[in-house]
């Protein structure tokens, strides 16, 4: 394999007494776009707040670049599920993103005019320029998912993870941010998506991980985004999407 950038071992988690996340093993090479796919209470969220100290895993060894989170924290970006986030939090959209900043910045001190510049050309990127002062409460879930995504380009991480980025989002801000993922990719950049329309797994991703409270197949999209897997992963009552599916792997070759 390349260059390893993540390398989880026997990873497990709960809540309470209840396991969601069993003997998870999987590694992932620098400069793949993977898509995470598992039926909903999979355990996908629970896995990047793991993996990212979120949440505390029951057991298991991960390793960021070969380190530990902490070593390798500033190189990881975040962005959560939108539903995750607390909006009534009074910032404004420009704000959003200059926090992306502050592994650069360092915490007590205030963004300089560089910062913020960047952080400007990041929501212009995505199509926010004229919102950088809105609240972010006041902005559409579109809206706040563009600039989530600002934040993560500012931050100029080299691992991704992103919660169902494109959930709830309109065709154009989808086809922004797929954009920016692949442009991410083509700098070397490493991310992993949580995914959920299956319709367009083989378009987006170079790489898919089926989880369903395990890892029941992680590997090139073109070698396992099969009706097996999919049936593997959601049980047996996907037929119909698996037909579907089949039609979008094949009219992609
Ligand atoms: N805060 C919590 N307290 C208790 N149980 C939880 C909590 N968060 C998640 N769970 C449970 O853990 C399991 C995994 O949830 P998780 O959110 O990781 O799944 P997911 O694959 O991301 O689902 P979805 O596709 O619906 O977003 C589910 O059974 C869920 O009910």
């Amino acid at each position: 394999m390349n260059n390893i950038v993540l390398d989880v071992k026997d990873l497990a988690a709960s809540y309470q007494k209840n396991t969601v996340l069993d003997n998870v093993h999987f590694k992932v090479e620098q400069g793949t776009l993977t898509g995470i796919v598992g039926p909903n209470g999979a355990g996908k969220s629970t896995l990047i707040k793991s993996l990212l100290q979120l949440h505390p895993s029951l057991k298991g060894d991960v390793k960021f670049f070969g380190e530990g989170f902490q070593k390798a924290k500033k190189r990881i970006g975040y962005v959560p599920q939108r539903g995750s986030v607390d909006w009534d939090f009074p910032t404004d959209a420009l704000d959003v993103v200059t926090m992306g900043l502050y592994g650069k910045i360092g915490w007590l001190k205030r963004p300089s005019r560089h910062h913020k510049k960047s952080a400007y050309e990041a929501l212009a990127k995505m199509g926010m320029a004229d919102y950088a002062n809105r609240q972010i409460s006041q902005l559409s879930g579109g809206q706040q998912q563009r600039v989530f995504l600002a934040r993560a380009l500012v931050q100029d991480a080299d691992l991704y993870f992103m919660d169902e980025p494109l959930a709830g989002v309109d065709a154009a801000t989808e086809k922004a941010i797929m954009a920016t993922l692949k442009e991410l990719k083509s700098k070397g950049k490493t991310v992993l998506v949580v995914h959920h329309d299956l319709q367009t797994v083989s378009k987006y991703y170079d790489h898919v991980l089926f989880l369903n409270k395990t890892v029941m197949e992680h590997g090139k999209t073109e070698d396992i985004f099969t009706p097996e897997n999919i049936s593997k992963t959601y049980g047996g009552n996907m037929i119909f999407i698996e037909e579907e599916n089949m039609h979008v792997v094949d009219s992609s070759q």
